[in-house]
């Protein structure tokens, strides 16, 4: 069965039992699965452990998790939901946008049904966003032969629904256009090979796997018509933090004159980091490098050893790319040009 973006969202309130639902992530390709809790420690635990991941799921997924938490009562909500949910991950402001928004929802003392609601409305916005970003951004990538390259997963397991830099292909494709993409697989974690080549094929739309090495060759052969990927923060100056190797990235971009276009809904931008260096940058486990992950016959995820035992591993998990080397940044209010 194809399982597809219109039929599902990353993240949503199940009414049926009163608590969060969310797709596990970590499984996919493998296996779809949807997980659903009333307690806000696994909602918290799933972003920490990336069972949900993405800036605008991340976003929504913490205001269905501190919906939850109001039942516990306002001052434990402000003394420990709060500090919880905003230490699960430090880079994508998608996170501490949604926990502001709920704090100053919660301050007018609303019924537990009326912060599900507003939860719901927080990610009924990002869907509206970015079905608006996608809709502007086919505009871009309707030139040439519309081989676009995107990297990790912008898609819709990453923003609730639509995706960010997906949006734009699931409208260009909707359109009745061809896109082609080339799909960095995005090391160490693989959210483009394992997520977004699968979204992509989900929705019918031709694409291809390759190295994150491979990218700049491609570039340079004349075979990429343009490069969209999503973001995690942007700061007031326009440097836009997201997954490792999106810098590197944007200087083969520069160098072959491919556009550079970033997706991303108002969410994702923080007015008060006045530059990308401020960005504060995700260290994640050496594990991430040393061991790959894999499913075994009986379809729990396996770790395989695949460097020395006792050599360490370097794991940014996000850079930075300077304003200057972006084409433009699409979002749902506006077009944003160096
Ligand atoms: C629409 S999502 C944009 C970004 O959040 C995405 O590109 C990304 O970097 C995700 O990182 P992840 O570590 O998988 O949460």
């Amino acid at each position: 069965m194809r399982v597809g973006r219109s039929s599902y969202r990353a993240v949503s309130w199940h009414l049926e039992s009163g608590g969060v639902q969310w797709v596990e992530q970590r499984l996919l390709p493998h296996r779809f699965e949807q997980v659903v809790s009333r307690n806000p420690e696994d909602v918290a635990v799933a972003i920490e452990s990336m069972q949900v991941r993405g800036a605008p799921t991340i976003g929504a997924t913490a205001a269905y998790g501190l919906a939850l938490a109001w039942k516990e009562g306002k001052e434990r909500f402000n003394e420990f939901w709060l500090p919880r949910f905003r230490a699960t991950r430090p880079t994508a402001v998608n996170l501490f946008h949604a926990c502001d928004v709920m704090q100053l929802y919660s301050e007018q003392n609303p019924t537990i049904t009326q912060m599900i609601e507003r939860a719901g409305a927080y990610a009924d916005a990002e869907v509206m966003a970015n079905r608006k970003i996608g809709a502007c951004l086919a505009e871009f990538l309707a030139v040439g032969e519309r081989r676009i390259l995107t990297h990790c997963n912008a898609g819709w397991l990453a923003a609730v629904d639509w995706g960010t830099a997906t949006s734009g292909i699931y409208h260009l494709a909707h359109a009745g256009e061809n896109p082609f993409v080339w799909v960095d697989e995005t090391r160490p974690r693989l959210q483009g090979a394992r997520l977004t080549a699968w979204e992509l094929n989900q929705e019918g739309i031709d694409c291809r796997i390759q190295a994150d090495g491979a990218a700049a060759w491609m570039m340079a052969q004349g075979r990429v018509d343009a490069i969209v990927v999503g973001a995690d923060r942007i700061a007031a100056n326009g440097d836009v933090a997201n997954k490792i190797g999106t810098y590197a990235l944007s200087l083969a971009a520069k160098e072959h004159g491919v556009p550079m276009y970033v997706a991303a809904p108002s969410s994702t931008f923080d007015p008060a980091c006045l530059k990308g260096s401020n960005i504060p940058i995700e260290e994640r486990e050496g594990s991430e490098l040393l061991e790959m992950d894999g499913m075994d016959r009986a379809g729990s995820i396996q770790q395989i050893r695949i460097a020395a035992t006792g050599v360490v591993a370097n794991n940014p998990a996000f850079d930075v790319t300077p304003f200057g080397n972006i084409t433009a940044v699409v979002s749902e209010l506006g077009v944003w040009q160096p």
